[in-house]
C-alpha cells in the first residue's frame, strides 16, 4: 500500500518519462496522467462594502499525477482543493494556467483540436462526496450512463436503448467494484459506500484514465472508507489510472496514497511520499488556515481581492 514513488520534498515532482524512450517535453506534461501547471482560478464575490471583487481560490497550483499513481490532496477548508479538481473538468473558471491529460492540453482550449480535447476530457472522470447518481434508476443504468459521452445522441437520451455490449461492459465494471449482484437494484437502495463504488464503476465505464475523487470517503464509516480507498489504489496500481483524491483524513491518506500533496491558500505547500512527510508538516496545513481571522481568505499570506472593472 505504501509508496513506491520516491520521497519528495517541497515542490512538484516531475512525472516519469513515457515508456519506450520517446522524447517528451522537459516539464513532463506530455506524460500519461494529469499535469496541472500554475493554475489560477478566481471567483467574483461581494465585499463587505457591497462591491464585486475577484478572489483567488487557486493561486498558482501545480499538480502531477502519473498513470498508476494515487495522490491524496490535503488541506484546510477553503484552500482550493475541490476547485483544483473541478478546473480539470471545466467546472471552475480557470483564469490562467495549463491542464494536460494524457499528454493532451485541455486548457487553454485553443492549443489543441476540438476532437483531441473532447477525447482528453472524456478520459477524465470525477466522483463527488454527494454521489451524483440517479437514485430512482438501477445501478446498471447508472453505470451505463458513464458511457454517454461516446454514445450517439438517440441512445444517450433513452436509457432503455443502452446497447447490449454496453450493458455487458457495465456489468464487468460493477464486478470490478464488487457490486455485480446489485446491478438491478435501484441506487437509492444502496448504502453510501456502495453508491460511492457505483460512482467508481461509472467512471470505469466511461473508460477514464484519470479519476478525480472529491472527498469520496467523507460520508462513509471507517470500514467503507477503507474499502473505497483500497478500490482507488487498485485502480491506480493494477489498472494504471492516474487517481487523485481530496481527503479530509490525513491518516487515511497516509495509509493508501502514494503521495501526499498539501495545499494552503490555493497552492501547493507540501508534496511527498507519506513516509517522507512529517506529521507536523501536515498539521501545519490546518494550523496555517486556523491562524487567519474567520472573515479573511484562508491563507497565511494575503490573497489579492481584485476589484472588477465596471
Ligand atoms: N462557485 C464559487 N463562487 C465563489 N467562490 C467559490 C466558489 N467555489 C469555491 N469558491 C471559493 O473558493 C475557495 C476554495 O474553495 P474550494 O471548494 O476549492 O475549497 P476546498 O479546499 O475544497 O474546501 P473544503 O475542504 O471546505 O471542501 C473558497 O474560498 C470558496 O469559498
Amino acid at each position: 500500500m505504501a509508496s513506491h514513488h520516491g520521497a519528495v520534498g517541497l515542490g512538484s515532482p516531475r512525472a516519469p518519462g513515457p515508456v519506450g524512450g520517446v522524447l517528451h517535453l522537459p516539464d513532463g506534461v506530455r506524460s500519461p496522467g494529469l499535469h496541472v501547471r500554475d493554475l489560477r482560478v478566481q471567483f467574483s464575490t461581494r465585499s463587505e462594502a457591497g462591491e464585486n471583487v475577484l478572489r483567488s481560490a487557486v493561486d498558482g497550483m501545480d499538480l502531477d499525477v502519473a498513470a498508476g499513481e494515487l495522490v491524496a490532496i490535503l488541506g484546510a477548508n477553503g484552500c482550493g482543493k475541490s476547485t483544483t479538481l473541478k478546473s480539470v473538468i471545466g467546472l471552475a473558471p480557470v483564469t490562467s494556467g495549463e491542464v494536460w491529460v494524457d499528454g493532451e492540453q485541455v486548457h487553454p482550449h485553443h492549443r489543441s483540436s476540438a476532437a483531441d480535447q473532447h477525447e482528453a476530457r472524456r478520459r477524465v472522470a470525477m466522483i463527488f462526496q454527494q454521489v451524483n447518481l440517479v437514485r430512482r434508476r438501477t445501478v446498471l443504468d447508472n453505470v451505463c450512463a458513464g458511457a454517454l459521452g461516446r454514445l450517439p445522441l438517440r441512445q444517450s437520451l433513452v436509457a432503455s436503448l443502452f446497447p447490449h455490449d454496453l450493458r455487458a461492459e457495465a456489468m464487468l465494471c460493477l464486478d470490478r467494484v464488487g457490486l455485480a449482484d446489485r446491478a438491478l437494484d435501484r441506487v437509492g437502495q444502496l448504502s453510501g459506500g456502495q453508491q460511492q463504488r457505483v460512482a467508481v464503476a461509472r467512471a470505469l465505464c466511461q473508460r477514464a484514465s484519470v479519476l478525480l475523487a472529491d472527498e469520496p470517503t467523507s460520508a462513509l464509516d471507517p470500514a467503507a472508507s477503507t474499502q473505497v480507498m483500497e478500490l482507488l489504489a487498485t485502480l491506480a496500481h493494477d489498472e494504471g489510472l492516474a487517481v487523485v483524491a481530496v481527503l479530509h483524513d490525513p491518516e487515511l491518506a497516509r495509509e493508501h496514497a502514494d503521495r501526499l500533496v498539501g495545499m494552503v491558500a490555493g497552492r501547493e505547500q507540501l508534496n511527498g511520499a507519506p513516509d517522507a512527510v512529517a506529521r507536523d508538516a501536515v498539521e501545519h496545513l490546518y494550523a496555517a488556515a486556523a491562524a487567519v481571522p474567520a472573515a479573511a481568505p484562508t491563507s497565511d499570506r494575503p490573497i489579492t481581492g481584485t476589484r472588477i472593472p465596471a
